[in-house]
């Protein structure tokens, strides 16, 4: 069984993975070797096997005794042990949830459903760096790959509602904390019906507009009943990096530009909104030609299990396509799929992932299945 060194399993990524992991029987198939960066000398959690004592993270000497190390810990944690880890000749497989190494040129960004052939394509030749992708791009992919694969998509536009997830644990306690700071403030007034909205309002905007600098530690400003229109570093070029990567990696993922191909694009604005942990999106697409709306549901419903196709409905919208519907499955649905007014090749629809399962833990459990089965 390959020896298979977990980094970052406790972590809120890294919990969701060993989650999966349980659920799947993914323990059944590998020796575990768990990692700290806190705890070396520690516990090891209940899925250990054999090696019951938590390795230290930093100890290059015990990560190269892995056949396989999947890391949930973070940019700065692949920075600092993965290049020693390859200079001490280590040549095991690294499977990464963090984007330190996904435009590298020796690493696959792993969307198995969707770039299964990439994969098969690196492992071929001897590929060993296997990254997640961003988790917009991933839950987009898992919805509408379908008319990517089908080589449809002349050019698609992306404008995103990210959950305050997506920023790590802290932001999403900051987010719940504003939520009820918001409600104390006014409460006395909620609960007279008589009490004038206007001046609730007023109460709130006063509240947010003063929440302290602990108060928005994590997003910076108020997120509770507000938006913020960036995402990730500012790369000076008027695009957020967030942004950049709708393109970049919705390429690389696809393989658009081996042997030469030319560049899809793909761009748009990510909006960090008020939701937990699913990110949505709603898509502009300019088709290559006139495909009936019957026709491109029909490839979106048979591309890969998970996707589904919502009826363009405002009972079945309601129903099924919010995040609150969507957290904690593995579905993604697509719906307000239809035909835009600018003309019969530009499609609109709307999709949501949860971006803890498609965009952060799953793809690295596949890859893992992938390596360990063949
Ligand atoms: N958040 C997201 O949406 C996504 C994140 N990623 C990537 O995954 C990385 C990890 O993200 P995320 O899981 O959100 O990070 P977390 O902060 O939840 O966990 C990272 C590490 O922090 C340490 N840690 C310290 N205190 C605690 C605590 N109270 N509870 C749990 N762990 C603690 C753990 O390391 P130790 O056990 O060694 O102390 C843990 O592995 C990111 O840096 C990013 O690269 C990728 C896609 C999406
Ligand atoms: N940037 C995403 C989270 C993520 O997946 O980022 P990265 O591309 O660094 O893995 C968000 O904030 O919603």
């Amino acid at each position: 069984m390959a020896l298979t060194g977990l980094v970052g399993w406790r972590g809120m990524v890294g919990s969701v993975l060993m989650d999966r992991m349980q659920a799947e029987g993914d323990f059944d198939l590998i020796e575990p070797l768990f990692f700290s960066t806190s705890n070396a000398g520690g516990k090891a959690p209940a899925m250990a096997k054999n090696e019951t004592t938590l390795q230290d993270a930093h100890d290059i000497e015990a990560l190269k005794r892995c056949d396989i190390i999947v890391t949930c810990q973070g940019g700065d944690y692949t920075s600092a042990v993965f290049p020693k880890l390859r200079a001490a000749g280590w040549n095991g497989h690294w499977i990464d949830a963090a984007s330190t190494l996904r435009m590298a040129d020796d690493a696959v960004i792993i969307l198995d459903p969707v770039n299964l052939p990439v994969i098969q394509d690196a492992l071929r030749r001897g590929g060993r760096n296997w990254i997640g992708g961003n988790c917009t791009v991933s839950c987009m992919l898992m919805g509408v790959g379908a008319l990517y694969k089908a080589g449809l998509v002349e050019w698609m536009s992306t404008m995103t509602y990210q959950a305050a997830s997506g920023g790590g644990a802290q932001h999403m306690r900051e987010l719940l904390t504003q939520y009820g700071t918001l409600n104390a403030e006014v409460r006395a007034l909620l609960d007279d019906p008589k009490s004038a909205i206007l001046e609730i309002d007023r109460q709130v905007i006063a509240r947010q507009r003063g929440l302290s600098a602990d108060e928005t530690a994590n997003f910076g400003v108020p997120l509770g009943g507000s938006l913020i229109p960036w995402i990730d570093k500012d790369l000076g070029n008027g695009m957020s990096k967030e942004e950049w990567k709708g393109m970049a990696e919705t390429n690389k993922i696809l393989g658009t530009t081996l042997g030469g191909g030319t560049a899809i694009p793909v761009d748009g604005f990510c909006v960090r909104v008020g939701a937990m942990r699913c990110h949505s999106q709603a898509l502009t697409f300019k088709l290559k030609r006139d495909v009936p709306v019957a026709d491109l549901e029909a490839m979106i419903a048979a591309d890969n299990p998970w996707a589904k196709v919502v009826p363009n409905t405002r009972e079945a919208t309601l129903a099924q396509l919010t995040p609150v519907a969507v957290t904690g499955t593995m579905d993604i649905p697509v719906g307000r799929i239809r035909k835009l007014a600018m003309g019969p090749e530009y499609v609109g629809a709307f999709t949501i992932g949860d971006q803890l399962l498609w965009g952060a833990a799953e793809p690295l459990r596949r890859m893992l299945r992938i390596l360990v089965e063949s």
